[in-house]
């Protein structure tokens, strides 16, 4: 389903020091998307929905303070199923097509942008890509503002109201059926099944009395990690370390991760990342999740780096191996527009940071063994510009903000077997965390480390400073 309007004109302009939309962190702007009782959206030009949902509208993309965020809702298309990307790409396009840009500031993220978050499998899943009316970026000190169908201005910022103690209730995939989950995931490998590397993940829900703010989330996963890619897109609310890829031009870039540590035992940051590297099991997690990456891409490329060695990333709650790919696209694709980002997104989704090797098998296994509907988590999430050029992260850390009138439990949202029905005040939302699973991986180690990755969102949720 999609709402296309009809007018077409789209500004950047830049923001010079001095004016006061320069100087506060993009985030800052945000106004409160939430919406509000008569289903109207505070903050948008015009926040009524097509669909009469009602979902947090606030649209993210920053790391280190750079980055897109934007609010309203000019155009989207929900879509689903293994078209997915190519019904994306083909609406944005065509769209693209239609617009008449005005762009003084021309890099990528200026004229028109959509933000997009993809489910992670064909099937069942949603996705959708939202074109903002307003959005404000930054890149290397260069602050702009792009309005997209009229003159929407910036409105004022209402303050965030705290969304109150939280309740964590059973998600789908419980921690300890997850626990057992792995197990059989590990009889498996050490037996017939012809898999290396498998994903797995669990779900959990929180509820909060009052409704969620995706702004208290975003300001405080951004704060706290500021090397992540903190994103908001349709309610889908976390901060990535993963960059599944970047187009900029004909320069492509990626970092995979896979292979964690966590601190426990007292153990400080560098024997952490020294035991990870020094880790064959952690160390061959590493090389399927590079591996998939760099052959799906490869047919795109003249030249991609793969480094021979991954360094340590360093998070506050867990250490990862990571690995930074970058390569050129081929004339042939970057000239005929066959290399879209959405249409590499595409090829290159599921990576084995969170499907697995042999990846057919591997997604196959992840249906059967979780049970579970992952919707957009482990998805790509990210935006794209009309030249083609974005980022994509892959949506790990985060959490679903369920739409007031999409409670877990509703066969359509497959969320959970917690309450039934969301808080009639209050928001409920689905957290999800997942680990590599080999032949050698330890049941208890994998729930200990999917525990250490649900925290930055849970400590966000509760406002931990
Ligand atoms: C699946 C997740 O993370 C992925 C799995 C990792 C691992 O198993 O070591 C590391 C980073 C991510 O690629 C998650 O955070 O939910």
């Amino acid at each position: 389903m999609a709402t296309t309007p009809r007018v077409l004109t789209v500004r950047t302009r830049e923001i010079r020091p001095g004016d006061p939309l320069h100087a506060p962190d993009l985030l800052e702007l945000l106004p409160d998307s939430r919406p509000s009782r008569d289903g109207s959206v505070d903050g948008s030009v015009d926040g009524s929905r097509a669909d009469g949902a009602t979902k947090d509208m606030s649209l993210s993309w920053v790391s280190h303070g750079d980055g897109l965020v934007g609010w309203g809702e000019f155009a989207r298309i929900d879509t689903a199923g293994p078209d997915r990307f190519a019904d994306a790409d083909a609406w944005w396009q065509r769209l693209c097509t239609r617009m008449e840009v005005d762009d003084e500031v021309r890099l990528p993220g200026t004229g028109p942008v959509a933000f997009a978050s993809l489910a992670f499998d064909d099937r069942p899943g949603r996705s959708a890509l939202v074109v903002p009316e307003v959005v404000i970026g930054q890149r290397d000190g260069v602050r702009w503002i792009t309005t997209i169908g009229r003159d929407a201005v910036s409105k004022p910022v209402a303050p965030i109201r705290r969304p109150g103690p939280v309740r964590y209730s059973d998600g789908r995939l419980p921690a300890t059926s997850y626990r057992e989950v792995v197990a059989e995931a590990v009889r498996r490998m050490r037996g017939p099944e012809r898999i290396s590397k498998v994903v797995l993940a669990h779900d959990l829900l929180a509820t909060t009395p009052e409704p969620l703010d995706a702004r208290f989330l975003l300001h405080n996963l951004s704060r706290r990690y500021p090397n992540c890619w903190t994103f908001a897109v349709d309610g889908l609310v976390g901060a990535t370390p993963e960059l599944l890829l970047e187009r900029n031009g004909d320069r492509v870039r990626s970092r995979v991760l896979a292979g964690t540590s966590w601190p426990r035992d007292g153990a400080d940051d560098d024997l952490l990342a020294k035991e990870l590297l020094d880790s064959p099991k952690n160390r061959d997690e590493h090389a399927y999740a590079v591996e998939s990456l760099a052959e799906t891409l490869r047919p795109y490329c003249d030249t991609l780096n793969v480094p021979e060695e991954p360094h340590v990333l360093h998070l506050r709650n867990v250490v990862h191996l990571a690995s930074d790919v970058s390569g050129h696209l081929n004339e042939y694709y970057a000239r005929n527009g066959h290399a879209s980002l959405l249409r590499l997104v595409a090829a290159v989704h599921p990576t084995a940071a969170v499907g697995g090797t042999p990846t057919a098998d591997a997604v196959r296994l992840i249906g059967e063994l979780e049970a579970m509907n992952r919707e957009r988590y482990a998805g790509p999430v990210g935006w794209i510009d009309g030249d083609g050029n974005g980022e994509f992260g892959i949506a790990l850390r985060c959490a679903q903000i369920q739409p007031q009138d999409d409670p877990p439990g509703n066969p359509a949202g497959d969320s959970g077997s917690g309450p039934q029905s969301g808080p009639s005040e209050g928001s409920t939302v689905r957290l999800f965390a997942g680990c590599g699973i080999v032949a050698d991986s330890d049941p208890d180690e994998e729930v200990a480390e999917a525990q250490a990755k649900l925290l930055p969102i849970r400590e966000a949720l509760e406002g931990v400073r």
